[in-house]
């Protein structure tokens, strides 16, 4: 059996009146994360993660911030694309653990949903994601509130 680990990262700015998409999630906050796709951070991060694990490049290698096809696009279905190139190649996901730098607003209440929706795009099941939070206590960018940060790791196996 080969087992092979995945790390992902991404950051996205939080701006004033934008709507704020994380893991798939309509957050009720004054502001929203802004990028080029609906800018979830959080599935961005399993992104990488998961094309990190099978030596397939990044996120915006696959799908261009310059490219319409992309403009505002829900991010789950770019994570249901990754997750079908490693299927593709024989790949299964064992399970993924993710970690947020949020400031505000809280995370906890909406995590299982968040769950459901990333385990949907990928295929796998609730048990096998896990979403953590933490605030950056009031310091920098984090914690002025000018950006969302996101970690995740995953292991696949064939
Ligand atoms: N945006 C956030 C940040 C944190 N949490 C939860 O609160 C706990 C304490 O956070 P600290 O940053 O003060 O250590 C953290 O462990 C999370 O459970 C959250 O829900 N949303
Ligand atoms: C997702 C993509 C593509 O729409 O755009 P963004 O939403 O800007 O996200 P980012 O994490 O900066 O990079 C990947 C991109 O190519």
């Amino acid at each position: 059996m080969k087992i092979r680990v995945g790390f992902g990262f991404d950051v996205h700015q939080l701006r004033e009146g934008h709507p704020f998409i994380l893991g798939g999630v309509l957050l009720e906050h004054h502001k929203g994360a802004f990028g080029h796709s609906d800018a979830d951070v959080l599935a961005h991060a399993v992104c990488d993660a998961l094309l990190g694990a099978a030596n397939k490049r990044d996120i915006g290698h696959h799908f261009k911030n310059t490219d319409e096809r992309w403009k505002g696009i829900s991010s789950l279905i770019l994570l249901k694309e990754c997750a079908k190139m490693l299927h593709d190649e024989g790949y299964s996901i064992n399970n993924v653990d993710a970690m947020l730098c949020i400031e505000a607003p809280k995370i906890n209440p909406h995590v299982p949903a968040m769950k459901k929706h990333l385990a949907l795009a990928m295929g796998i099941s609730e048990d096998d994601i896990s979403i953590k939070a933490t605030t950056n206590e009031t310091m920098g960018f984090i914690g002025r509130e000018e950006g969302v940060v996101a970690y995740a790791v995953c292991l696949i196996q064939k």
